[in-house]
């Protein structure tokens, strides 16, 4: 079977490689904490980056935040209500900062999509959702030609939030409040290499302060988003 052949639906040995081998990592790292939830492999570190870092952050999601987009196009106008802006590759701090996180998760470079900056002001969530593509979407058939699945994600909480504004596993029975920061890492398939259910999230409506965060998720394949 070449990758190709494999509908991103199912067990595949490539991801579960993947998943492994991220794991292992981060399990070394005296800094990473896993967050104990059986069905779910998630961790935390706090301090990834320093409050210059976040300020820094801030200012370049504020100069270039639009009117955040789903996949499934615009007819749940509802669903994401926060601002968001991918982020210039080769800007230094961008570049840094994506630098670190594949030195802190060992993932390729190449297989992470841009950087994507996100800012939730009051009220403002992204409801339930999850990270790695339905292979029943319209989209899944050029997704899977430009890297295929989502495998990990990885989100930087840049603010503090006075309230509100968690990020909420509600099958996994917990949620992470924005600590600035700090980054969350997670599997978005299980150890089989199966899009995982339990991966299921939202940014629960923020309720005083504004949130925000990057994130980079990371493809099973050299994402190629032109191909
Ligand atoms: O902002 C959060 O807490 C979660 C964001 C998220 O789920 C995403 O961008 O995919
Ligand atoms: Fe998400």
């Amino acid at each position: 079977m070449t990758d190709l052949d494999d509908d991103g639906g199912t067990a595949s040995p490539a991801r579960a490689a993947i998943g492994a081998q991220v794991q292992a990592r981060l399990e070394r790292n005296p800094m990473v904490s896993r967050i104990d939830a059986p069905d779910l492999a998630i961790y935390g570190r706090q301090d990834f980056l320093n409050p210059q870092e976040c300020a820094d952050l801030r200012a370049i999601i504020d100069a270039g935040a639009q009117p955040s987009t789903l996949f499934s196009g615009s007819a749940n106008a509802d669903y994401r209500t926060s601002h968001s802006c991918n982020l210039d590759p080769f800007d230094p701090l961008i570049k840094a900062v994506s630098d670190r996180i594949c030195a802190l998760t060992g993932l390729p470079a190449d297989h992470g999509e841009t950087l994507q900056g996100q800012r939730y002001t009051s009220g403002q969530e992204y409801r339930l959702h999850c990270d790695y593509f339905p292979v029943t979407a319209d989209y899944w058939p050029a997704m899977r030609v430009t890297g295929g699945q989502r495998s990990w994600t990885t989100m930087v909480y840049l603010s503090p939030v006075e309230a509100g504004g968690e990020t909420h596993f509600p099958h996994c029975e917990f949620m992470v409040p924005p600590v600035e920061g700090m980054i969350l890492i997670w599997n978005n398939m299980t150890a089989d290499g199966t899009p995982n259910r339990f991966s299921l999230h939202a940014a629960r409506p923020v309720e005083q302060g504004t949130k925000y965060v990057v994130t980079k998720w990371f493809r099973e394949r050299p994402w190629t988003p032109r191909a």
